[in-house]
């Protein structure tokens, strides 16, 4: 067939013409946009998957493998690619690292607010407002975690626990799965830390409130990111159960302005302070993301390792055991009621051996990318040789780029809280060897908060049960699950283990 005669069937056939005109305009939007979001020639390399419109998949299906492949790749270890119409630049390496971190010029929230991007839009924020919402956000938690909070709310986040225990014991059969028993309880105390009685006080409640919050975690996926002005299904659902939200706090604001009730809780210190319900809102929820998820898997994961692990389970009980001798008015009593009497300082300051456990926890399962953007309108050298990072690019940096490095921590993969005893101290081996609370411009906030709850959860769950990991089926486990480490963040493994739990009589 000669080129003519394909003219004339094209332009015959309706169906031939509409297509081909689509393939020819797709294509020249697929030209004409890798022209423009072309990276200037000193920014790092691109990987070779990028592609056009969506840009470097491989970012969204195998996170981890994606970096070790581009750094890889690179004669700095930096790599530039797109996830959708955004340019992104993967840092790697010491220098890397501690750019990444200490750089003035990298916004933390403007990172995490496009490509973490879980909060619902309660209200669009440009420059000055998105500077605004850091402050605020920032001051009305450190309020609430402050010293004389803690001390306030010592009393009820350990009756929480125990309340908690006591539904764990009548599980069927003895037997719980701690992605969701104990998620579950760390859900409740971070709302008591954050959000407002009467949804930690109602079971119904606090469970609608989960799986709200579930829903929203659960939004941001690659077509979120690269597409987000196209009302994809995770999108609508993020849009739904955000509003659900919203109008679950408006409707107990609005209960305790008509009763005049008012409770000792985060939620009253919000009302008193004026703040009005939007931003009420997006506090609670920008909180819980902060706080919820690496607190939730990593107290369930703990227990994991302990159950098969026999020698750091009897350190742990030891540690427990001895506190609680220190403090127990009654030293007959049983062990989970000595606990009762231990102060807060004490919760704090004397749990080193359940401190390192967590610590080895948190540097497995503190997955994915941090996320940055550079803010400040120029390019920011990246220290090798002419490299940058031009203006508005988004910047990443794979937490397993230093937590899964053979030459810091061997055999890397493997749970070992010996790593951090002081005569190893691995983590201590380079200029920010462990990342796991945040370094240098961004330690996290909530760390203290964090720390007392899992050495709470840890020493009552131990003081009440003895505890052995196993499948679905009941057989039982001497390895805890694999983790993905291409995971985006923190999360439940799949196939969830089980914890088998018979309770103590000392
Ligand atoms: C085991 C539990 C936790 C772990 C492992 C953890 C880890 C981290 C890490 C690694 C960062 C730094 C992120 C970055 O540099 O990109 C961070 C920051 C932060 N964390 Fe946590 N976190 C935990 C619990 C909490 C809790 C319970 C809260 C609050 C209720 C919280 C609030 C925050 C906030 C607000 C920031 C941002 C600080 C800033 O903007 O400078 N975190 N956390």
């Amino acid at each position: 067939m000669s080129v003519f005669d394909y003219i004339e069937r094209v332009t015959t056939s309706p169906t031939l013409f509409l297509l081909v005109a689509a393939t020819v305009l797709l294509t020249a939007y697929a030209v004409l946009h890798s022209y423009f979001r072309r990276l200037p020639s000193n920014a790092p390399p691109t990987v070779s998957d990028d592609l056009p419109i969506t840009g470097a998949f491989g970012f969204w299906t195998r996170r981890w493998d994606f970096f070790r492949n581009a750094r890889a790749h690179t004669s700095t270890g930096n790599f530039s690619f797109h996830a959708g119409p955004h340019t992104v630049v993967g840092l790697s390496g010491d220098k890397g690292r501690q750019l990444f971190f200490e750089s003035r010029d990298l916004g933390l929230a403007e990172g995490y607010a496009v490509l973490f991007g879980q909060s619902p839009k309660l209200e669009d924020k440009e420059g000055g407002e998105k500077e605004e919402y850091a402050n605020h956000f920032h001051r009305r938690l450190t309020s609430l975690l402050k010293n004389d909070q803690f001390k306030k709310k010592l009393h009820i986040l350990i009756s929480d626990v125990q309340d908690a225990l006591d539904r764990i014991q009548y599980e069927p059969n003895g037997v719980t799965n701690p992605f969701e028993s104990i998620y579950r309880l760390v859900f409740r105390l971070t709302i008591r830390i954050v959000g407002a009685y009467e949804i930690a006080e109602d079971p119904e409640l606090l469970e609608r409130t989960l799986k709200l919050f579930e829903m929203i975690d659960q939004s941001t996926t690659a077509t979120s990111v690269m597409f987000p002005s196209f009302p994809s299904p995770a999108i609508l659902k993020r849009t739904y159960a955000g509003a659900r939200l919203y109008m679950l706090v408006q409707n107990i604001v609005k209960k305790r302005q008509e009763s005049g009730e008012k409770h000792d809780d985060p939620l009253q210190y919000l009302i008193d302070q004026g703040d009005r319900m939007f931003k009420i809102v997006e506090f609670v929820v920008g909180s819980l993301f902060a706080g919820l998820l690496n607190s939730g898997i990593n107290a369930a994961w703990l227990l994991c390792y302990l159950a098969t692990s026999p020698e750091w389970l009897a350190k742990c009980r030891e540690e427990i055991r001895t506190i609680a001798a220190k403090y127990a008015t009654n030293p007959n009593a049983p062990l989970r009621h000595q606990l009762d009497d231990v102060p807060l300082e004490a919760w704090e300051a004397e749990f080193p051996v359940v401190g390192m456990c967590l610590r080895d926890s948190i540097r497995l399962n503190l997955l994915g990318t941090a996320f940055r953007k550079n803010i400040s309108g120029k390019p920011i050298p990246t220290g090798n040789g002419n490299e940058v990072i031009p203006p508005n690019a988004f910047v990443t940096y794979a937490i397993a780029d230093i937590h899964l490095d053979p030459n810091i921590y061997p055999d890397p993969e493997k749970w070992d809280p010996s790593r951090h005893l002081p005569e190893r101290a691995e983590d201590k081996k380079k200029v920010h060897g462990f990342v796991g609370w945040g370094v240098a411009r961004h330690p996290c906030l909530g760390m203290r908060f964090a720390k007392l709850e899992q050495h709470i959860i840890t020493a009552y769950f131990l003081a009440t049960f003895d505890l052995s990991l196993q499948d679905k089926d009941g057989k039982t486990l001497v390895e805890p699950p694999k983790i993905n480490f291409n995971g985006h963040s923190a999360h439940k493994p799949n196939p969830p283990p089980f914890l088998k739990i018979t309770v103590r009589e000392k």
